[in-house]
């Protein structure tokens, strides 16, 4: 399964975003992939509010991992800087935790990664962005099928 998604402006990725953030559970897993620019952090404030995160959402890049409350908590991470060093910051306590992780250049720790998650890849097209989700597992295809479901986000 996968399903791509068309957003001409900020707005309407924070929106697809927002919806997420407001259908995810406790130990649910996003993956965020995408070039500089391409709308990850974008993504990830839209995505905050709709889990009811009240403080302003940055690129963790200097923490790697930044922890906020919401509806249940949002772990934000950027492992951007963790290249070649295959370092494991506890990742597991995080994807198993209380709450939801958001992770921004996931394949560098692809040895920590659970089996199951969504990928979501951002790209640049003419003005505006593709963004395509790949469930992997059951409940993550159920998560892009309610989001589908919504008439704003059927293309
Ligand atoms: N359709 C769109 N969706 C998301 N962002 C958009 C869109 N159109 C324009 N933009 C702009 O693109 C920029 C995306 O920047 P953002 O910081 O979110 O990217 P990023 O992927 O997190 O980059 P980095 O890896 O450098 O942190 C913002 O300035 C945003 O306003």
């Amino acid at each position: 399964m996968e399903i791509v998604l068309h957003t001409n402006t900020e707005e309407e990725t924070q929106q697809i975003a927002y919806f997420l953030g407001e259908i995810v559970q406790q130990k649910d897993v996003i993956l965020l992939e995408g070039d500089l620019g391409a709308g990850k952090t974008t993504f990830t404030k839209g995505f905050a509010k709709g889990l009811g995160v009240k403080r302003t959402v940055n690129s963790p890049t200097f923490n790697i991992i930044k922890e906020y409350k919401g509806r249940i908590p949002l772990y934000h991470m950027d492992v951007y800087r963790l290249e070649g060093s295959n370092e494991d910051l506890g990742f597991d306590e995080y994807f198993m935790g209380e709450g939801v992780c958001v992770v921004e250049w996931a394949h560098l720790i692809s040895d920590y990664l659970p089996n199951e998650f969504l990928k979501i890849v951002i790209t640049h097209k003419e003005n505006g962005r593709m963004i395509t989700l790949f469930p992997k597992g059951a409940r993550y295809e159920f998560v892009c099928k309610e989001l589908i479901k919504d008439d704003r986000f059927s293309n």
